[in-house]
């Protein structure tokens, strides 16, 4: 069974989703938008340390290598592992974008199991803006970009400012985000246009 919730559906005067004139170059690899990131820092060790190119239009392709961490079942990735790897490459199509999103909703159907050591080529496009509102699609395939599709979601993001990090998160992390010399990390950290 599958289909999405009708949140997940744009309104009718919803627009087409517009690449920044700045965005990568269709298969220019993204790069993590913050070393601790779970999705893609690769300060996390047990992270998915996925990995995003841009693709064409609001695009990109990622891959997601199943590690002995990521288990849920013996053998298997744990279908919140899964979720995780779609989320982040859903939420790597703002950067496309440069609009600083975060996930609101995600629909997620499970349609084939994912072993360990797996190779996840996921897939991802923004479909629809309207107002506030990014709406999304992706699929994660098995054994190789046309390989059968073993997940998939559908999901809202929903654009905020910078203070929704800021007034939000753990003092730590942010003060040390924001005193990163590096414009351009610091920056990212955010998904924030430097
Ligand atoms: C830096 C990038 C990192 C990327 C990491 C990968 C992506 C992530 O995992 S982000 C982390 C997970 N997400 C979060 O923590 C978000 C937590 N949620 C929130 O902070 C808030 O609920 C937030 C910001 C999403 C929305 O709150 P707020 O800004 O007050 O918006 P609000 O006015 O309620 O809603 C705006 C619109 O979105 C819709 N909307 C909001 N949430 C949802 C939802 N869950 N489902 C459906 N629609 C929703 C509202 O109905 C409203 O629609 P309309 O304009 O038509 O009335």
């Amino acid at each position: 069974m599958s289909g999405s919730s009708s949140s997940l559906k744009p309104p009718a005067d919803a627009s087409a989703p517009v690449r920044h004139p700045e965005a990568p170059s269709p298969g220019e690899l993204l790069g993590a938008h913050y070393d601790q990131c779970f999705g893609c820092g690769g300060e996390q060790p047990h992270g998915l340390l996925l990995e995003a190119r841009a693709g064409e239009g609001v695009s990109l392709t990622a891959e997601f290598t199943v590690q002995p961490a990521h288990q849920g079942a013996p053998g298997l990735a744990h279908g919140g592992v899964l979720a995780s790897a779609l989320d982040e490459t859903l939420g790597s199509l703002n950067w496309l974008l440069r609009t600083i999103a975060v996930t609101g909703r995600l629909e997620t159907d499970f349609v084939r199991p994912v072993p360990v050591g797996s190779v996840l080529h996921l897939q991802a496009r923004v479909t629809a803006v309207a107002g506030r509102k990014i709406y999304s699609t992706a699929t994660g395939r098995l054994g190789g970009p046309d390989g059968p599709v073993a997940v998939r979601a559908d999901a809202l993001f929903i654009e905020v400012k910078v203070d929704h990090f800021v007034d939000n998160g753990r003092p730590e992390e942010i003060r040390a985000a924001m005193n990163d010399p590096d414009q351009v990390r610091r920056a990212r950290a955010f998904e924030v246009n430097p």
